[in-house]
C-alpha cells in the first residue's frame, strides 16, 4: 500500500509522517500540492505544519491547491485519507470533513502531551486500539479548537463520527487543551475512510520521541491491506 504525503508550502510534519508510515511497513512518497493526479497511490496523508503561513485561516489557502481535487476524489471513493493537525485544518477548509478549527481558547500556541480517548475502534485507523483506551499524544497548534454548529455536532454524535476525544491522563480537570466542543480531537466521515485529528500520532511512534501510542494507528493501516 503506497501513501502520498501531500506537501504544501509550509508543511513541516511531512518527514515525521513518512517516518511513521515506513516504520509501520507502508510505502510513502512526497507529492507536491500542485500535482493533479494521485495515480499509483492508495492513500493520502495531509501532514501538519503551517501551509501558506496559516494566512487567512490555517488550512484555508492549502484547501484550494490543485491536488485537493484528487484528495476529494479519494475521500469519495472510500480510499483512506488522513489529515493531522494542519492536515485536519485543510480537510475542514476543503469541506471534506465538517466543522472548523478555530483559535485555541487561550489564544496561545500550545505544545504539550495530552490524553486522547479512542471512541471507536472499528476503523482502519483505530482497529489496534481498545475502545475507551486513553492515548498519550503530543499536540502543537494555535488553531485547534474544534467547532461545528449544533446541527452538525448532533449529527457527528448521533452517527458516532467522533473518533478521538481529549481526556484526562491523570485525572486532571483541565484536560481539554484548546476549548474544542464536546472535547473533540478527531473525527471521521460517514464512510469511515477519512480521519482528521489535531494530536500528532506520527510524533509518537518511537520511545526516543517520548512514546509509542501513535504507532498502532499506522500498523492498523497495514493490517487493512494484509487482512
Ligand atoms: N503542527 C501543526 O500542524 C500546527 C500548526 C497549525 N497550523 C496551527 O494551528 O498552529
Amino acid at each position: 500500500m503506497k501513501w502520498a504525503i501531500i506537501r504544501f508550502p509550509g508543511s513541516n510534519c511531512d518527514e515525521d509522517a513518512r517516518f511513521a508510515l515506513e516504520k509501520a511497513g507502508l510505502k510513502a512518497e512526497y507529492v507536491w500540492h500542485t500535482e493533479t493526479s494521485l495515480k499509483g497511490f492508495d492513500g493520502a496523508f495531509l501532514p501538519g505544519g503551517f501551509s501558506y503561513g496559516d494566512y487567512l485561516r490555517a488550512g484555508a489557502l492549502a484547501a484550494k491547491s490543485p491536488v485537493m481535487e484528487e484528495v476529494r476524489r479519494f475521500a469519495h471513493q472510500g480510499r483512506p485519507v488522513i489529515g493531522v493537525c494542519n492536515g485536519f485544518q485543510v480537510l475542514t477548509e476543503a469541506g471534506i470533513l465538517p466543522g472548523a478549527l478555530l483559535a485555541n481558547l487561550n489564544l496561545h500556541f500550545t505544545c504539550k502531551e495530552v490524553g486522547v480517548r479512542v471512541e471507536r475502534n472499528d476503523l482502519p485507523f483505530t482497529r489496534l486500539y481498545q475502545k475507551g483506551q486513553v492515548l498519550r499524544l503530543p499536540i502543537a497548534h494555535a488553531e485547534g479548537r474544534y467547532y461545528a454548529d449544533a446541527e452538525t455536532l448532533a449529527r457527528l454524535e448521533g452517527e458516532g463520527l467522533v473518533v478521538f476525544r481529549y481526556a484526562p491522563l491523570k485525572g486532571e480537570a483541565d484536560y481539554n487543551p484548546n476549548g474544542s466542543l464536546h472535547d473533540i480531537a478527531g473525527i471521521t466521515n460517514e464512510k469511515g475512510n477519512v480521519l482528521g485529528m489535531m494530536p500528532h500520532p506520527e510524533r509518537a511512534v518511537d520511545e526516543v520521541l517520548g512514546g509509542t501510542d501513535g504507532l498502532p494507528l499506522f500498523l492498523g493501516l497495514l493490517e487493512e491491506v494484509a487482512g
